[in-house]
């Protein structure tokens, strides 16, 4: 024993090899007494091997050193009975008092007879790793905040000025024009403003304006008095009033009935409603966020939305661009899909394959992100692996541009029979057939126009024809 670790301290060249090691080493006898400290050591732990000779391993109060933390005493440390720990986590306390993060080695030493004669430590200080991990989690965390906003996310330059947009119009009280195709996350950045405003703790009413009639939609708007028509039994609250102090969304603004349109203007001019079938006027206090997948200034040319609702509508404009345009925040968009449906679903898919990718990034997208995020979960049910590959994406990502290019669709004849059960490819071929029009393809498919529209939101295809 005395030979091997005398020989440490007075063998100069022996010294000097493990003095040049980044990792600390220290040796102790069969007391548990400290009886060699490398350079690397005084450096680590800020005790110098004067301070350190002679004392046990206490000295550095190692937070997995069960000879300290259970007994108190470092020769029942049990590798002195043989054992050796491996690589280990830890904590050793610095002299100034700070914790140093580091990896333990402890190993004990034999002579040639296979009795133990001491212990070596190695000590690999991790405080420079520790802190390169904490400003890339930083780094990584500004990040994300920089490419999300709530629940939006996009890192394209155009998808950075929505952002603040929607920053600036937050702290704002102006009626907002969120225009942009069908899919592109309207829906997100009226809400997204609606709770970062000072009203986020009031209601966010969303009213879909193309999902209802003419009358049913001014009643849920307006609300009405008891007997007002046929069938109002009581007095109901509109939609408006309900979000009163919020925000009220109202979608597809362009689908709005001249009717309704007079009357919404009113709201905004005078700031009052009047219930259906009363003549009595109630304040309210409501911010208008309002969007539609329509060019609003074409109608006006048209003759089909009023100019001065118009431009009270669109105080500020905001245009969220189509997925087409910003296909840098695809990649982006894969990822949040992918943990979203990994939490939903319990799968643990991590990656996707470059070709599947390529394919994504190729495509061009006519339902947007919608489309994009229904793709993804078409690739979750197909994929059992931890990998999408093109294999799992939809037909007409994997094969062919979409909406097929050629010749203008021939005109079949509504099938007969039993109806086939309704996918994602059957609606899109009866629309081509039918060019588009919706109360055709939902003819031929023995089901409802509502039906189709509902449909053609859920999968992501293009309202208009693309
Ligand atoms: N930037 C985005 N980040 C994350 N998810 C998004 C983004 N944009 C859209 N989505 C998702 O895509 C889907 C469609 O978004 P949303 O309903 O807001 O679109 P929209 O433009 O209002 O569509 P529509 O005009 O058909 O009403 C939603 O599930 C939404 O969560």
């Amino acid at each position: 024993m005395k030979s091997l670790l005398c020989e440490m301290n007075d063998h100069p060249a022996l010294r000097q090899i493990i003095d040049t090691i980044a990792d600390g080493v220290f040796t102790l006898d069969i007391n548990g007494e400290i009886t060699f400290w490398s350079k690397s050591m005084e450096q680590i732990t800020g005790f110098t091997a004067a301070e350190a000779l002679g004392k046990t391993c206490s000295l550095l109060r190692i937070s997995t050193c069960l000879g300290v933390l259970g007994t108190g005493d470092p020769t029942r440390c049990g590798i002195l009975d043989g054992a050796s720990t491996g690589a280990r986590e830890c904590f050793l306390k610095h002299k100034d008092g700070h914790d140093i993060p580091a990896i333990k080695n402890a190993t004990a030493i034999k002579d040639a007879h296979g009795e133990v004669i001491g212990v070596v430590e190695a000590i690999t200080d991790l405080t420079d790793l520790e802190k390169a991990k904490m400003t890339l989690e930083e780094a990584t965390r500004r990040l994300g905040e920089r490419h999300r906003l709530d629940r939006i996310i996009g890192k394209s330059d155009c998808m950075q000025a929505v952002f603040m947009a929607i920053k600036a119009t937050a702290a704002s009280q102006a009626t907002i024009l969120i225009q942009g195709e069908s899919g592109t996350g309207k829906e997100l950045v009226a809400g997204a403003i609606h709770y970062n405003s000072e009203r986020a703790r009031e209601p966010f009413i969303i009213v879909n304006c193309s999902a209802l009639s003419e009358s049913l939609l001014e009643s849920e708007l307006f609300g009405h008095a008891k007997g007002a028509f046929t069938g109002a039994s009581t007095d109901r609250i509109g939609r408006l009033e309900k979000a009163n102090h919020g925000t009220v969304f109202l979608d597809e603004i362009g689908e709005l009935s001249p009717l309704v349109q007079v009357k919404l203007l009113r709201v905004l001019q005078e700031r009052t409603i009047e219930r259906i079938g009363e003549s009595r006027q109630r304040k309210l206090d409501i911010r208008v966020i309002t969007a539609t997948h329509r060019d609003l200034y074409t109608l006006v040319r048209e003759g089909k939305f009023r100019e001065d609702l118009y431009y009270r509508l669109k105080v500020f404009p905001i245009g969220v661009p189509p997925l087409r345009d910003r296909k840098t925040d695809i990649p982006l968009l894969v990822r949040h899909f992918c943990d979203r449906l990994n939490t939903e679903t319990e799968k643990s898919i991590r990656k996707i394959s470059p070709t599947a990718m390529q394919r994504l990034m190729d495509y061009h997208w006519p339902g947007n992100v919608r489309e994009l995020e229904n793709a993804i979960e078409h690739a979750f049910v197909l994929c059992n692996t931890h990998t999408i590959l093109p294999d799992h994406l939809p037909l007409e990502i994997r094969e062919t541009a979409y909406p097929a290019p050629g010749p203008a669709p021939v005109l079949t004849a509504v099938p007969k029979g039993k109806p086939a059960p309704l996918t994602r490819e059957l609606l899109t071929t009866r629309l081509h057939e039918s060019n588009w029009n919706k109360a055709e393809a939902a003819r031929r498919l023995g089901i409802s126009r509502t039906a189709v529209w509902k449909r053609m939101k859920q999968w992501g295809i293009p309202l208009d024809k693309p």
